[in-house]
């Protein structure tokens, strides 16, 4: 009777949140309903409940024989009284999520039988007594939040714990902050009758405590604190050096370029910040390149090859160009520049791809523009221009917009609009350095929709039409970080001998010959996109120097050993509050880097999705319980 009354309420529970439940079967890595219907309640390791409008007491035995249970997320509803102690059997748990409801009493004795604990978060409840000594029990423990409680008494030593976060705000605790816990900010301990740092001062404590890193007093203490080490004198020396000897090198470099009057200063400032760049002068004439005076770049010896074809011919093959030398523009974009301010702009090479080299090109007018300089463009001009005329016409805002072409015989240019934030390769596994942008859960998953409905509109050009080279390096960045795809139609450009290298790690498994790529194949290669974007680990080969790992396979080893909270990028795991939203998407991943093409979903359910997970982000960032006609009495 006992099982049957669980089995019952369990079933309450799931039948509460529909679709929105994440149960994990550790065995084979799919979802399951853990009602015990397909799966034994010992192989749920997740349980996500949150903002389902669950009430009422939450009944004794609900948790028992959940031993592989990882993460148990009841947040966001208003569930009422004690915690059942067979929450204690969960012996497994790491992550335990009870913030935004009503329950009460004393944190109970048996939760600190869970040994494992990484997260705990009890914020915004009605919790009292006092803050047992016993939390020193939870040794791996990084996160403790009780904010917003009527916890009284002080608040003990906890210096087992090595905590990453730390709030109990708004409580009724008194005493002094103790030692270990005044690294963390005020917002940590306001509203309460604490004292001592961060706060104000207790009573009897002086300014110059000696815990305090900022407190320099014109004393021996302090000058002993400023006094540099042995290592730290040698580091500055060595250090110093360096940028003497580097000094000395850039200086004998300009001098020799200056000698040889080939660079303009728009040079030297782009040789500065790019030094492994090409450059080209923008002060370079037509004529001057017409002469086949060294060029600075591969673009402006090709550009001017082509230039001096045309003049010499005559004609210019303007056919749909409509005159010598000129670009040909898509649409109606405003003819704002022509090839010669494209030749005096001053540029730099991003990077060499598998169609040809990408330039950036300042023009003197303004605009930025990307050029690429393709190689290898066998087909005839007829078909090339009724090929890019295509590609100009598919116009979206999750596109690159491909704005004009040059073609001769002998140079092919292709002019995109320059995305300032570069590629979402770049920005995942580029300098993670000072001064990078973090990338939190709303850009990766905005980013994620982006690339999402770019590919969704592509595929909704007609049953054949794929990209057949989705990765993150042909994902970049508008100014606001939203995402555009590029490089749309170009392997229908370019010979057999250069189609798209594509990057083994995004390949799905059925591509043998790069030149025929499905829309399935292109969902393949968003599914590892999205678990490159989850993780921050890029796939195998997709970087030159670093070794990549095979993701889908990668995650689902770490599904098998270590669920879930372990394959996140770290810095994704700072935004705990939308860890389901994370599962979400992970989830969405697996299912599109499904081996077999007919397990895979369209683009369409793939945007669907991602737009449905991220509105539900958003609705439990919003801080309030929402209260529905669907409550549920446990
Ligand atoms: N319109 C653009 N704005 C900003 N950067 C760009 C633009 N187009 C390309 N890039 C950058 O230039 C570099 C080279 O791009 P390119 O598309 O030629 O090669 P790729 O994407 O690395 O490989 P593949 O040719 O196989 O797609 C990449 O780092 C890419 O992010």
């Amino acid at each position: 009777a006992d099982l049957d009354s669980q089995r019952a309420a369990l079933l309450a529970l799931r039948s509460s949140v529909g679709g929105r439940t994440l149960f994990w079967n550790a065995t084979n890595q799919t979802p399951c309903n853990w009602a015990g219907v397909q799966c034994d309640r010992d192989r749920v390791v997740e349980l996500h409940l949150p903002a389902v409008a669950l009430s009422g007491q939450i009944p004794t035995g609900i948790f028992s024989n959940l031993t592989h249970l990882r993460t148990l997320s009841l947040r966001f509803n208003a569930l009422t009284g004690s915690l059942p102690s067979d929450l204690s059997s969960c012996v497994d748990l790491r992550n335990l999520y009870l913030q935004r409801n009503l329950l009460s009493g004393e944190i109970p004795e048996f939760l600190f039988n869970l040994p494992e604990l990484v997260r705990l978060n009890m914020g915004f409840n009605n919790f009292s007594g006092s803050i047992s000594n016993s939390f020193n029990n939870f040794t791996r423990l990084k996160t403790l939040f009780l904010e917003n409680n009527q916890l009284s008494g002080s608040i003990p030593v906890l210096d087992r714990l090595s905590l990453d976060q730390f709030n109990v705000s708004n409580n009724l605790l008194n005493g002094s902050v103790p030692q270990n816990l005044r690294t963390f900010s005020q917002d940590s301990f306001l509203g309460n009758s604490l004292c001592g740092k961060p706060l104000s001062l207790c009573p009897g404590e002086t300014g110059t405590d000696s815990s305090s890193p900022f407190t320099a007093s014109p004393g021996n203490k302090s000058n002993k604190k400023n006094k540099l080490s042995g290592g730290a004198i040698a580091g500055i020396v060595i250090g110093s050096i360096a940028a003497l000897l580097l000094l000395v090198f850039l200086l004998i470099f300009l001098c020799r370029n200056k000698s040889s009057k080939k660079t303009s200063a728009v040079d030297v400032a782009a040789v500065k910040q790019h030094p492994e760049s090409e450059v080209v002068s923008h002060d370079k004439s037509i004529s001057d390149l017409e002469n086949g005076n060294g060029y600075p770049t591969a673009a402006a010896a090709a550009a001017a090859v082509a230039v001096n074809k045309v003049e010499a011919n005559g004609n210019g093959n303007a056919a749909a160009g409509g005159g010598a030398k000129k670009l040909v523009f898509f649409g109606k974009a405003e003819r704002a520049f022509d090839l010669e301010d494209l030749l005096r702009a001053s540029a730099e090479v991003l990077g060499k791809g598998t169609f040809g080299t990408a330039y950036k090109a300042v023009l003197e007018s303004g605009p930025v523009v990307a050029v690429k300089r393709l190689k290898d463009v066998t087909i005839t001009e007829k078909e090339f221009r009724e090929k890019i005329e295509a590609v100009g016409a598919v116009d979206h805002q999750s596109l690159v917009p491909l704005r004009a072409y040059y073609f001769s015989r002998d140079e092919k240019l292709l002019v995109y609009d320059y995305m300032s934030m570069g590629s979402l390769s770049a920005l995942l596994h580029g300098n993670k350095g000072a001064g990078r942008t973090p990338l939190n859960w709303e850009m990766r998953s905005g980013i994620a929709l982006g690339a999402a409905r770019g590919i969704e509109y592509l595929h909704s050009q007609g049953p054949n039409v794929s990209h057949g080279n989705i990765k993150s390096s042909n994902i970049l960045l508008t100014k606001s970080y939203d995402a555009r795809v590029s490089d749309f139609g170009l392997s229908q450009l370019v010979g057999p001998s250069s189609t798209p290298n594509r990057v083994a790690g995004y390949r799905a498994p059925e591509v043998t010959d790069p030149r025929k790529v499905s829309q399935k194949a292109d969902v393949y290669s968003f599914g590892v996109l999205l678990l490159e974007l989850l993780t921050g680990k890029a796939p195998t080969h997709a970087l030159l120097n670093e070794e990549g790992v095979d993701l889908p396979r990668w995650v689902q080893s770490v599904v098998r050993e270590e669920w879930t909270s372990e394959v996140f990028d770290l810095e994704l795991l700072r935004y705990q509050n939308v860890e389901e939203e994370m599962v979400q998407l992970l989830q969405l991943a697996v299912d599109c880097a499904a081996q077999y093409p007919d397990k895979r979903p369209s683009m369409s359910d793939v945007v669907r999705s991602i737009e449905e997970l991220r509105r539900s982000s958003l609705k439990e960032e919003q801080d309030q319980i929402q209260h529905d006609n669907n409550d549920i009495e446990l």
